[in-house]
């Protein structure tokens, strides 16, 4: 595409100088590690570097043209002024990649907890139906079944319009895609065409980001205020899935003009569950929809992945697919990586690594263990460094009250002192609360593993799927589900 051409895109702008050499665009992005011959570079203002500072850098390796929100000074190849180049950049990649999203189904799921687990049953459902399918978020972006690293859970724009591209041209008709409210608020998903959003839950979460409680539902409403506001063709046929038990459900009712599908428990709603049974192999459950009841048994385990299947189905009915193929992939649906992984063991004694890294994620997951535990539940917790300090108390609180041996360990301390973020946990309970603090995760698992007798649960909670930790910067190796398993062997559990 002629830079000239897919610069027109851009409404409000000044080009400098007007009569530039036009030139055939071989990428665009806002990367200076990317930029190629005839690139065009986006200058962002970022939270670490601003991007006008790198242009020099960008020219050099070949950009043949800047986007830019700041004056800069002369640079021998033309620059696009514009207000806000985060908007240009969401423009820009949306006109080169042909709108990829316009060509495919866009689930958007959004929410505090239950996002990846919502969209890899959404994956498995439409997989179920023979369709090619695109899956985008913390774990990975997933083509088909080829896997693509990812470094944030919702990529930035740019990654994202490439991702969606990728997968238009290798057939993907439909993608689910885990939508975060960092990225909502920074615009992550502008021109992103959804077709269905759906939200899980609003808790407690990234309040080192939003600050408040009230910034942080707004982000989350982003996605539903967004969707279907123009009707297009015979109507609109966007679709807003909404958890209706969360007073935030409730409140995305009025938020959005597309048509709305609710799910729940507790409330009336369209799509519901009743007559929950909790096992530790899975859960057995009454599924209405529009009042047309069938008993179902899935693998998954725990009344808030009742909640996940719920929105999973909403999510698949709104997209009008077969009832019963639905059902097929929910009923064979093994769980997510990571999210309430049993590991069990011929001695009795069974670990269980959980994603819960969030106080509502960890009350959860306790609340599920304790639902099915026949002996004593250990609880192996700790919090992320340079992340929200508020949920430190707050886990420590719910680790003490709903397990019967808290052991508080690292997480991902990142930047931080392990000890520091420990000591941020114990401001959540009295001084002399019996619980024991291991720095070293691994001697953390270890050490209740072969403290735990016959039926004993040990919850290893925090970092589910990851396969590293990072303690003072440093990134190493590190898998909640192999040290499980060889903390068990040592035991003489397997
Ligand atoms: C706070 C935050 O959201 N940061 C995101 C932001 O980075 P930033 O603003 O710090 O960017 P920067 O490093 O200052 O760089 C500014 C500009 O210079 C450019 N640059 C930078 C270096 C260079 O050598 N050359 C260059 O051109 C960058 O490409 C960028 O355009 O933009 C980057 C690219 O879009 C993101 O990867 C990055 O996410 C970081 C890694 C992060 O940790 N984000 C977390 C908080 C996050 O977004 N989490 C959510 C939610 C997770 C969940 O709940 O599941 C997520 O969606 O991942
Ligand atoms: N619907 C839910 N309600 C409450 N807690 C949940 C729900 N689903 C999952 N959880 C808990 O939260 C943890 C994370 O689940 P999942 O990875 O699906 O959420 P997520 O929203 O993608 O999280 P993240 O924002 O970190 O990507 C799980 O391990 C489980 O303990
Ligand atoms: N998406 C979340 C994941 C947290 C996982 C936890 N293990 C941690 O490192 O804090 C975040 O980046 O805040
Ligand atoms: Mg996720």
């Amino acid at each position: 595409m002629l830079a000239s051409k897919l610069i027109q895109s851009l409404k409000f702008k000044q080009v400098l100088p007007a009569d530039y050499k036009d030139f055939v665009v071989s990428m665009v992005t806002q990367d200076t590690r990317e930029v190629v011959e005839n690139s065009i570079f986006i200058a962002i203002e970022g939270s670490q570097i601003d991007g006008h500072m790198l242009v020099s850098e960008a020219v050099q390796k070949g950009a043949a043209l800047i986007v830019a929100q700041k004056k800069l000074s002369l640079l021998g190849v033309p620059v696009v002024y514009v207000e806000n180049t985060n908007r240009a950049m969401a423009i820009l990649s949306s006109r080169f990649y042909s709108s990829p999203s316009e060509a495919m189904r866009m689930i958007g799921v959004t929410g505090t907890n239950g996002k990846t687990t919502v969209t890899h049953i959404i994956e498995e459902i439409f997989r179920e139906h023979g369709e090619k399918t695109g899956l985008i978020g913390t774990m990975y972006r997933r083509i088909g079944d080829k896997i693509y690293p990812t470094k944030n859970t919702t990529p930035d724009i740019i990654t994202l319009q490439r991702t969606l591209s990728k997968m238009v041209e290798q057939g993907v008709s439909s993608v689910a895609m885990e939508v975060s409210s960092i990225a909502l608020v920074q615009g992550r998903v502008w021109g992103v065409d959804f077709d269905i959003a759906v939200f899980t839950n609003l808790t407690r979460d990234h309040l080192d980001y939003h600050k408040t409680m009230a910034n942080y539902a707004h982000a989350k409403s982003l996605l539903f205020s967004q969707l279907g506001n123009e009707y297009r063709h015979q109507g609109n046929s966007k679709v807003a899935v909404l958890n209706i038990d969360d007073p935030m459900g409730r409140r995305l009712e009025e938020d959005t003009a597309a048509h709305v599908l609710t799910y729940g428990i507790k409330n009336s709603a369209m799509i519901k569950a009743s007559n929950v049974v909790i096992h530790s192999q899975g859960t057995d459950f009454d599924l209405e929809v529009f009042g047309q009841k069938q008993h179902l048994k899935v693998r998954m385990v725990g009344l808030f992945n009742v909640y996940n299947i719920l929105a999973a189905y909403a999510a698949a009915y709104a997209a009008g697919l077969d009832s019963e193929k639905i059902i097929a992939a929910l009923t064979n649906f093994k769980g997510v990586k990571g999210r309430l992984q049993l590991i069990s063991s011929p001695s009795g004694v069974s670990a269980i690594v959980d994603y819960s890294h969030t106080p509502d994620g960890l009350l959860n997951a306790l609340e599920t263990i304790n639902d099915f535990a026949k002996g004593k539940v250990f609880c192996i917790i700790g919090c992320g460094g340079d992340r929200d300090h508020g949920k430190r108390p707050k886990m420590a609180q719910i680790a003490l009250q709903y397990s019967d041996y808290p052991i508080f360990t690292s997480d991902n301390p990142r930047s931080e002192d392990p000890q520091a973020i420990i000591d941020d946990m114990l401001q959540g309970i009295p001084q002399q609360s019996a619980v024991k603090v291991l720095l070293d995760r691994r001697a953390a698992i270890q050490y209740a593993i072969a403290k735990a007798q016959p039926k004993d649960i040990v919850l290893i909670a925090g970092k589910g799927h990851e396969d590293y930790q990072i303690i003072k910067g440093r990134k190493n190796h590190f898998d909640d589900v192999e040290e499980a398993e060889k903390a068990l062997k040592r035991r003489g559990a397997f």
